[in-house]
C-alpha cells in the first residue's frame, strides 16, 4: 500500500487552476521527488497534502485513510510533517529549545507553560530533553545543541529543521526544496543525510527541488509538473529523456 496517494486533485484560485487532476503515489521507504520550473504548482499540492488549502476536487489518503479536510495540526499528528523553502526556526532560541519546543508542541503542550516553564514536572522536563538530544545525536547535531539557531552554518540549520520535523515523530517527511541556498559541498552532505535519515527513522520522504544533480541521484521515482499538469513520472534516467520534460525546462534556469 502507498503510503501517500493524491488522487485527482485539483486546486483552483479564483481563475487559476495551480493543480490540475494531480495523481500521485509514494511507496514506503522511497524518496520520490517533485520538480517542474517556477510556477508548476508544487507547493500548492505540497498544501494541499498538508491541510493548508482544501482541495478543489479529489482527495489524499495517508496510509490508506482519507485526510482530505483534516486540519494541517491533525495532518501532522497522523504522521505527517514538512519543512518550508524559507527555513522556519526560532532563531534566536538554541539548537536544543527548537528541538524541545517542537517535542512540547507534539505532545499538545502549550507554548506559554514552556516559556515560563510554570506546569512542568521535572520528570517531564527531564524525558523530554533526553528524547531531544538523542534525536540530535542521531543527526550528528548534539555538539551544537547550545549554540544559537542563527548562528548555525546554513547547511547545519537546514539539517535542524529537518530535525525539528521529525521531532513529531514523522513517518513521511515532505522537504520543500531543501538544498535551497546550499553550496555544492553542502547539497552534497545533505544527499547523505536524507538517505541516512530515510533509514535511521524508518521515513518515506517526498521532496520538491530544483537542484537537478541531488534529484537525480537520490530520487527512486519523479514527478514533473508543468503549469498544474503531470507531465511525466518514472526513474531519473526515465524523466531525465523525456521530450516533455526537456520541452518544459527549456529556457528555464537551473536554480543549482
Ligand atoms: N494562494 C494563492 N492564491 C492565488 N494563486 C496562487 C496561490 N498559491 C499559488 N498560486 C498560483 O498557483 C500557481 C502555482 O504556484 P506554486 O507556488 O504552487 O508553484 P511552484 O511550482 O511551487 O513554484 P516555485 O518553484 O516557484 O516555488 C502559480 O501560478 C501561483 O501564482
Amino acid at each position: 500500500m502507498s503510503v501517500l496517494k493524491a488522487d485527482n486533485i485539483v486546486m483552483q484560485f479564483g481563475g487559476v487552476t495551480a493543480v490540475n487532476d494531480l495523481n500521485i503515489e509514494v511507496e514506503k521507504g522511497k524518496i520520490v521527488a517533485l520538480i517542474g520550473p517556477n510556477g508548476a504548482g508544487k507547493t500548492t499540492a505540497f498544501n494541499v497534502i498538508t491541510g493548508v488549502y482544501q482541495p478543489t476536487k479529489g482527495s489524499v489518503y495517508f496510509n490508506g485513510e482519507k485526510i482530505t479536510g483534516l486540519s494541517p495540526d491533525k495532518i501532522t499528528n497522523k504522521g505527517i510533517a514538512r519543512t518550508f523553502q524559507n527555513i522556519r526556526l526560532f532563531k534566536n532560541l538554541t539548537v536544543l529549545d527548537n528541538i524541545l519546543i517542537a517535542n512540547h508542541l507534539h505532545v499538545k503542550s502549550n507554548f506559554l507553560s514552556y516559556t515560563t516553564r510554570m506546569p512542568w514536572s521535572r520528570k517531564e522536563e527531564k524525558s523530554m530533553r533526553s528524547k531531544s538530544e538523542m534525536l540530535l545525536e542521531k543527526l550528528g547535531l548534539l555538539s551544537l545543541k547550545n549554540e544559537i539557531a542563527h548562528s548555525l552554518p546554513y547547511g547545519e540549520q537546514r539539517k535542524l529543521e529537518i530535525a525539528r520535523a521529525l521531532a513529531t515523530d514523522a513517518k513521511l517527511l515532505l522537504l520543500d526544496e531543501p538544498a535551497a541556498g546550499m553550496n555544492p559541498s553542502e547539497t552534497m552532505q545533505l544527499s547523505g543525510f536524507i538517505h541516512t535519515i530515510r533509514d535511521e527513522f524508518e521515513l518515506t520522504i517526498f521532496m520538491i527541488e530544483h537542484h537537478m544533480d541531488l534529484v537525480m541521484e537520490i530520487s527512486d521515482k519523479i514527478y514533473v509538473l508543468d503549469f498544474g499538469q503531470l507531465i511525466a513520472q518514472g526513474t531519473a534516467d526515465e524523466v531525465k529523456n523525456n521530450k516533455r520534460v526537456i520541452e518544459a525546462y527549456l529556457g528555464v534556469e537551473e536554480d543549482a
